[in-house]
């Protein structure tokens, strides 16, 4: 078997090419836009949301037929068209120029595939089925989806702040650990949920306290 290995990518400022203009090209670049990247589109059609991320400068939108320097300069490429021979030559053009490349419904051509995430701010849940059931992993993302709500968002801008602070305050490692292990408690995400706007200020004097008590 394939065993894959998970990573997360910094797709900042980077080119990605998507050839295809249709559902599955929408919902790859959707998520490629959301995660900072330069996305250039190549299709001679386009759903109405790509449509408009093209109007709105979100997307470069080529209104065409892919040919093979579009993939020029792109860090990742992704071949979501209807037609399996140009998708096999997006795949070759890109497995030349030694690039990462994403074949929708061929993972042969893949070295790289998809997995299905869960976004709460700086919390990324990925699901991956290694290619053996998508729809699988569709249905776990939305178990989890109703698991993991907004509050782990909040909880994580402010575990970001207070990590720090305690890693400056606190030189005791073995305390240190301690503060980190009980502040990721369901007390302090509950907290969060019900309580968005005074966590912050509970959580600040909690760890006085606590490094009041402790020192
Ligand atoms: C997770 C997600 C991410 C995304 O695409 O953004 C994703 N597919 C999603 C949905 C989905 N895809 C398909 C269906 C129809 C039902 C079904 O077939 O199950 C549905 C469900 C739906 O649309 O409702 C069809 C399909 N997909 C692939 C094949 C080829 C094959 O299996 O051989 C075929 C059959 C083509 C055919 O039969 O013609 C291949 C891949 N799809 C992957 C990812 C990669 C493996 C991920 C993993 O390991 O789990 C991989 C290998 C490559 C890749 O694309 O990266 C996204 C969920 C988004 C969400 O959370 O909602
Ligand atoms: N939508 C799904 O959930 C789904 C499920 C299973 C498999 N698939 C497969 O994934 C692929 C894409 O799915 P879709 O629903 O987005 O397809 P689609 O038919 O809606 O869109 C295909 C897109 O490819 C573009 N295209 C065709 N030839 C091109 C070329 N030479 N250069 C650039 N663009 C070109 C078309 O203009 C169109 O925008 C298909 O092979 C489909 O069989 C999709």
């Amino acid at each position: 078997m394939r065993q894959y290995y998970a990573m997360m990518v910094d797709l900042t400022s980077r080119r990605c090419l998507v050839v295809g203009g249709g559902p599955v090209a929408e919902r790859k670049t959707v998520s490629l836009v959301n995660a900072g990247a330069e996305v250039v589109v190549v299709s001679p059609t386009a759903t109405p949301r790509l449509k408009q991320m093209a109007l709105l400068g979100q997307i470069d939108w080529l209104s065409r037929s892919y040919r093979s320097e579009d993939g020029e300069h792109c860090f990742l490429v992704i071949a979501a068209t209807n037609d399996q021979r140009v998708n096999r030559t997006v795949y070759q053009d890109a497995k030349k120029r030694g690039q990462w490349v994403n074949v929708v419904d061929q993972p042969a051509l893949c070295n790289f595939t998809v997995p299905s995430t869960v976004q709460r701010g700086k919390l990324t849940i990925a699901v991956s089925t290694s290619g053996a059931s998508p729809s699988l992993s569709k249905k776990i993302r939305r178990e989890l989806e109703q698991t993991y709500g907004d509050e782990y968002a909040l909880f994580l801008e402010l575990m970001q702040e207070i990590r720090s602070l305690i890693q400056r305050q606190v030189p005791d490692a073995h305390l240190r650990y301690q503060l980190m292990k009980e502040l990721v408690s369901d007390r302090w995400i509950e907290q969060c949920r019900t309580n968005p706007h005074g966590v912050r200020e509970l959580m600040l004097r909690w760890i006085d306290q606590q490094i009041s008590v402790q020192t």
